[in-house]
C-alpha cells in the first residue's frame, strides 16, 4: 500500500497513503495562531479561598492612605473598582479567582522597586501578573493581594544585530518581540500557543518551555541576563540604600560570563515569589530561511516513538518540533474550534517541523524520511506544509488544544515529564481509573522534550475526581522519576506537591532562599513553594 504513494517533490500538501487527495490548505475559514487565546467561557468562578479552603496569612490591609500613596507614585495607573480589577483576579482558565481590590501598573523599574518597598514596609501582599496566560494559578491573587501587573513595561530596549541579543521590558508581548525580531532576520527562542497575549517577563518568571525548546533550549540558556526588582530585605542591605527602591541589576548581554554565582538563574522559573523581574535580555536565533511542517498519523503511540527516533536520525539539526496529540484532541479541536484536519482516522498524530538554511535541501531530507516512515509503515497519512500560511494552519490544530479544551467544561491540567517511552501510559492508565466520572482524558505534548500534557476534562470542578486523580497522577509519576511540572512551573495548584518532584531537604533550601530574599513572604504568597510548616 505504501509503494503506492507519491510524496511529491516540493509539493506543499501529499496524497495520503489511503489515496485519498487532501484538501490543500485546509478550510478557508480555519484561523490561524490565534492572536491570543480565546476566553474560556463565562462562567462564575468561585473564589478560589474557598474551593480550596485556604487560610489567608496575616498581611496588612489595603488602607485608603495606600491607595493615595499609589496613586500619587503612579497617576491613571492605578486601577480600583469591582468591575475594573475583576479581569485581573480571574485567570485565563477561569479556574481560580482572587479577590484583590488594587492593579497597579508601572512603566519603570524604578516604580516597581517603590511599590515594593512600601508594600514590604506595609506589609501588604503582591501579586505579579504579566500576560495572566498561567496555566496553575500563579499569576492571580488567591486573597486580596495588591496586582502588580507589567502590562505598560513594553518597550524594547535594544537589539544588536551582531550579536543577536535582544533586551527588553518585562511586559512586552511574546508575539510583539517575535515580529519585531522577524524584521530583522531573527527569531525568539521561545515561541508559545499563548504568545499572542503572553508577557516575556512571565515567560522567564515560569521559565517557560514552549514549541521550540527541541531546538534552541530552555530559557536558563537563552536568557542571558535579568533586571529584578527585590524587597527591601537584611540580605540586600546594599539596595535598600538606593532612594528609588531596590532592584538587582545583573542585566548583562554576555554570552560568558563566569563571576560568581549565576544569580539570575534563581529568578528564572521563581514564578514571581523572589522578586519581580522587570527587564530581559535574551539570546535570538536567525531566523531560518527554510520552514516546513509534516503532519501525520501514526496507528500506535509505538509507532510515534519509532518516528520520533527515525526523524532525528534522518533530520538531524533541521528538525526543531515533534509534537503529538492523540485523537480525542483532534475530534475536539475540530468539534470546538471548527478547524479542520487534512489528516484523519488515526489515533495518534504527530507534527515535525523542520528549520534550515537551504529549502531544497531541507525539503529532499523531509521528503526521504517520509518516504521510508511511510514505506516502513510507521507512518500511515500526512501531509506537508511549505508555505507560511498553511504551516500556521497545521501549528494551529496543536497550539489551540488548549483552547479546545476550555469548552468542554472544567479542565484538570497535568504538565509532566516522563522518561519518553512511558509518556502515553499515563494516560491510559488514567483513562482506565476514571472511567465514566471524567467527560475526556486526552494526552498531547512536546514528545522531543519527554513532556505531557494530561488533560481530564468535566462538566464543572468537583473534589471527588480531583480526589481520584490527585496524588495518583504524581505518585504516578514519581514513581517513574518524572517531574510534575515539566513547564508551567507549581503556580497555587501544584505547589503542595512539589515532594514528588524534590527532595525535602531542596524544598527547605528553597524557603531559606525565599525567607532570605522576601522575609515577609509578601511576594506572590501562597504559590510555588508549600508552607513552611508543611514540609
Ligand atoms: O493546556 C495544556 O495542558 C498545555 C499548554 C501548552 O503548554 C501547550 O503545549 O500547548
Ligand atoms: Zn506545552
Amino acid at each position: 500500500m505504501a509503494a503506492a504513494v507519491v510524496w511529491r517533490r516540493g509539493a506543499a500538501w501529499l496524497r495520503s497513503c489511503r489515496g485519498k487527495v487532501l484538501r490543500r490548505g485546509g478550510s478557508p475559514e480555519t484561523p490561524g495562531v490565534p492572536r491570543a487565546r480565546g476566553c474560556a467561557g463565562s462562567r462564575e468562578v468561585v473564589p478560589t479561598c474557598e474551593r480550596y479552603a485556604v487560610r489567608r496569612l496575616p498581611f496588612g490591609r489595603l488602607a485608603d492612605g495606600d491607595v493615595a500613596f499609589f496613586e500619587r507614585l503612579l497617576p491613571g495607573r492605578v486601577v480600583t473598582g469591582e468591575e475594573e480589577v475583576k479581569p485581573f483576579n480571574v485567570d485565563w482558565l477561569k479556574s481560580v479567582r482572587g479577590c484583590s481590590q488594587l492593579v497597579l501598573k508601572p512603566q519603570t523599574t524604578a516604580e516597581v522597586s517603590q511599590i515594593l518597598r512600601y508594600c514590604h514596609e506595609r506589609n501588604l501582599a503582591v501579586s505579579p501578573q504579566g500576560g495572566n496566560t498561567g496555566l496553575v494559578g500563579g499569576s492571580v491573587p488567591v486573597f486580596d493581594e495588591i496586582i502588580l501587573s507589567t502590562a505598560l513595561m513594553n518597550q524594547i530596549i535594544s537589539f544588536d544585530k551582531v550579536s543577536g541579543i535582544l533586551v527588553c521590558q518585562a511586559g512586552c508581548v511574546l508575539e510583539r518581540l517575535s515580529e519585531y525580531l522577524e524584521e530583522q532576520g531573527f527569531i525568539m527562542p521561545l515561541d508559545l500557543g499563548a504568545k499572542g497575549s503572553c508577557h516575556i517577563g512571565g515567560n522567564v518568571a515560569t521559565n517557560a518551555g514552549g514549541l521550540r525548546l527541541l531546538r534552541y533550549g530552555s530559557l536558563r540558556g537563552t536568557v542571558l541576563g535579568l533586571e529584578v526588582s527585590l524587597c527591601c530585605s537584611s540580605a540586600a542591605p546594599v539596595l535598600q540604600v538606593l532612594a528609588d527602591g531596590s532592584a538587582l541589576d545583573c542585566l548583562t548581554s554576555l554570552r560568558k560570563d563566569n563571576t560568581g554565582y549565576d544569580l539570575k538563574q534563581l529568578f528564572i522559573g521563581s514564578e514571581g515569589t523572589l522578586g519581580v523581574i522587570t527587564a530581559v535580555s535574551i539570546l535570538c536565533p536567525q531566523k531560518p530561511k527554510a520552514v516546513n511542517v509534516a503532519f501525520l498519523g501514526c496507528q500506535s503511540f509505538a509507532k510515534v516513538l519509532e518516528t520520533f527516533t527515525t526523524c532525528r536520525a534522518m533530520l538531524g539539526e533541521i528538525l526543531s518540533a515533534y509534537e503529538f496529540m492523540d485523537e480525542k484532541c483532534m475530534e475536539l479541536v475540530e468539534t470546538h474550534l471548527k478547524l479542520s484536519s487534512p489528516v484523519a482516522g488515526s489515533p495518534f498524530y504527530v507534527l515535525i517541523e523542520t528549520s534550515g538554511s537551504n529549502s531544497t535541501h531541507d525539503e529532499e531530507k523531509l521528503n526521504s524520511f517520509l518516504e521510508q516512515a511511510m514505506a516502513s509503515g510507521l507512518v500511515t497519512d500526512g501531509t506537508v506544509a511549505t508555505d507560511d500560511k498553511k504551516i500556521k494552519v497545521l501549528w494551529s490544530l496543536r497550539e489551540r488544544i488548549t483552547e479546545a479544551l476550555t469548552h468542554e467544561g472544567y479542565v484538570y491540567k497535568y504538565d509532566i515529564s516522563l522518561p519518553v517511552g512511558k509518556l502515553y501510559d499515563l494516560v491510559t492508565d488514567m483513562r482506565a481509573r476514571l472511567g465514566q466520572s471524567a467527560k475526556n482524558v486526552v494526552g498531547y505534548g512536546h514528545l522531543g522534550d519527554g513532556n505531557l500534557h494530561l488533560n481530564i476534562t468535566a462538566e464543572s470542578y468537583s473534589h471527588s475526581l480531583l480526589d481520584a486523580i490527585e496524588p495518583f497522577v504524581y505518585e504516578w509519576t514519581a514513581r517513574c522519576s518524572g517531574s510534575i511540572s515539566a513547564e508551567h512551573g507549581l503556580g497555587f495548584k501544584k505547589r503542595q506537591f512539589i515532594q514528588y518532584s524534590k527532595p525535602r531537604e531542596a524544598v527547605v533550601l528553597m524557603q531559606q532562599f525565599k525567607a532570605m530574599l522576601d522575609p515577609k513572604g509578601i511576594l506572590n504568597p501562597y504559590k510555588t513553594l508549600p508552607e513552611r510548616s508543611t514540609c
